[in-house]
Order: C-alpha cells, then sequence, then structure tokens
C-alpha cells in the first residue's frame, strides 16, 4: 500500500472473539500519516469490535496492534497518541461536561497551553451553554460533542471516531469534517466507521470494507472513484460486495 512516513497506526492479523463466536476474523491494517481510513461495512460487520480493541477496550485472542509505533499493552504514551469518540458517548452522566475536560487535562498532561483550543473547540461546537451541566441531562447529540471534545482536546495524532457523524446537527457536522481534514493536512491520521457513503467518498482518503469480521476489500478513495466514475456505482460496489460475501462459517 502507498504510505509515505511510517504507519501511526498497524493492526495485523487482530482476531476477536465472543465466546465461540468470531466477530473480526484476522483483519489487518495500516493507517499512514495523513491518512483518512474508513471502515465501511453492515451492521454487525465488526468495525466497532475492530475500534474498540484498538483503544483497548476489547481483548484481541489473536493479532497485534501497534499506535505510534508502540507497543499499547507495554506501553502507556501509546495510549495519549489516541483521541477516542465511541458509538455511544463514554461519560460519567453525573459529572459535567467541565469536570470531565478537568480530569481529562489532568490524566493526559494538558496544561495552560492548550486552553485557546480547548475554547475554540466549545464555542465551535457551540457548547458553551452545555458545559456546566450534569451529562445525564444533555441530548444524545450534546453527548457526541461533549466526546468529541475530550478526544480532540489534547490534539492526538491519531483521531479514532465510532460512527462520529451519528447524531450531529449540520453545523457540527461541518465544523468536524474541517477538523478532520485539518488532521489530514497535518499528517496526523483518522481511522472512522460510518455508514454514510457520502462522508466516505468525500473525506476518506482510503476505505476499507469489512463484512462477516472479514477485511475483504481495501483501497485508496481516489482509486476506487476512478475505477468506478461516480457516486452510484461506489455504492453499488459496496452493495455487490457485501451481497456476493458468504455470510456465516467463519
Ligand atoms: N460484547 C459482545 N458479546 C457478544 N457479541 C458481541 C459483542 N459485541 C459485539 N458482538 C457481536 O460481534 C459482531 C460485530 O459487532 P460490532 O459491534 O463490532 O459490529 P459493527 O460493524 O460495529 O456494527 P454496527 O454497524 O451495527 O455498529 C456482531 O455480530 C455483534 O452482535
Amino acid at each position: 500500500m502507498r504510505m509515505s512516513g511510517n504507519p501511526l497506526l498497524r493492526v495485523t492479523d487482530l482476531i476477536i472473539r465472543y465466546g465461540s463466536f468470531t466477530a473480526v476474523n484476522k483483519v489487518s491494517f495500516q493507517l499512514g500519516p495523513g491518512d483518512v481510513y474508513c471502515l465501511l461495512g453492515p451492521n454487525g460487520a465488526g468495525k466497532t469490535s475492530t475500534i474498540k480493541a484498538i483503544v483497548g477496550l476489547v481483548k484481541p485472542v489473536e493479532g497485534s496492534i501497534s499506535i505510534c509505533e508502540k507497543n499499547p499493552l507495554t506501553d502507556i504514551d501509546a495510549k495519549n497518541c489516541i483521541g477516542y469518540v465511541a458509538e455511544d458517548p463514554i461519560l460519567i452522566e453525573s459529572l459535567t461536561t467541565r469536570e470531565h475536560i478537568e480530569f481529562a487535562a489532568t490524566v493526559r498532561g494538558v496544561g495552560k497551553e492548550s486552553e485557546e483550543w480547548v475554547n475554540y473547540l466549545i464555542k465551535a461546537f457551540d457548547f458553551t451553554f452545555n458545559l456546566d451541566k450534569p451529562v445525564y441531562t444533555l441530548s444524545r447529540g450534546n453527548k457526541q460533542k461533549a466526546s468529541l471534545i475530550l478526544a480532540l482536546m489534547h490534539k492526538p495524532k491519531i483521531l479514532i471516531l465510532d460512527e462520529p457523524f451519528t447524531g450531529l446537527d449540520f453545523q457540527s457536522s461541518s465544523i468536524l469534517k474541517n477538523i478532520i481534514e485539518d488532521w489530514k493536512k497535518s499528517q496526523n491520521g483518522v481511522l472512522m466507521s460510518t455508514h454514510i457513503l457520502e462522508i466516505a467518498e468525500k473525506i476518506c482518503t482510503r476505505v476499507g470494507v469489512i463484512i462477516s469480521g472479514r477485511l475483504i476489500f481495501e483501497d485508496s478513495t481516489e482509486n476506487v472513484k476512478a475505477r468506478l466514475l461516480g457516486e452510484d456505482k461506489f455504492a453499488k460496489l459496496l452493495n455487490e460486495l457485501t451481497s456476493n460475501t458468504i455470510l456465516g462459517n467463519k
């Protein structure tokens, strides 16, 4: 695969099982500097499981993961290289977002120098009036915004976003798209799962199609589009990949 510089993230032969069920089967891919890698696939394909293994929320039975050239199992610094937004925001319901930000700043060693950036994020996501409300009073979309601010505040080299546009209003979606573009330009990396083909086509530099736990197709978005000449055919390819894959028997 074409890549400039060492990969920021390397996933090799990842296998995840829940009991006897294999949810992710020998998945391998890399995220290079400047990449926005989109994992595409139907419900239950294994996208979230793959992401959870990368951020350490699920223990794979086999395979290896390298984050910023560090082993996350043995090197605590690997975690600081990541900003993660889960499909369902992971927040402490009784705390306010301001308290989450203060706690995260202490844990990650984020100091005064980041104040301007954090204030920018709060303003950009139109979050000022929600900052001091307990999380349990926030709407789904505002919890998503809180998660995004927390994931971005330490300017991680790798952003990992699981269905990040779900529940976001138009303005916040547009801000997030700009931030993803900035991450790409700064030679950082973004790994993202999405069901929205338009986003994959417009934002991602690479797409990986995962079905029944297997990564069955991977290419640059540029190549896919050049080959398929148009959005309808991009969607058609994914439909075909989905229907041609024999489900079960993994
Ligand atoms: N904790 C769990 N215990 C048992 N099975 C699980 C668990 N988590 C996920 N699975 C199963 O693993 C498979 C992959 O799930 P996963 O959430 O990774 O898929 P996904 O591609 O992210 O789906 P979606 O697009 O619906 O979010 C599914 O069959 C799911 O039911």
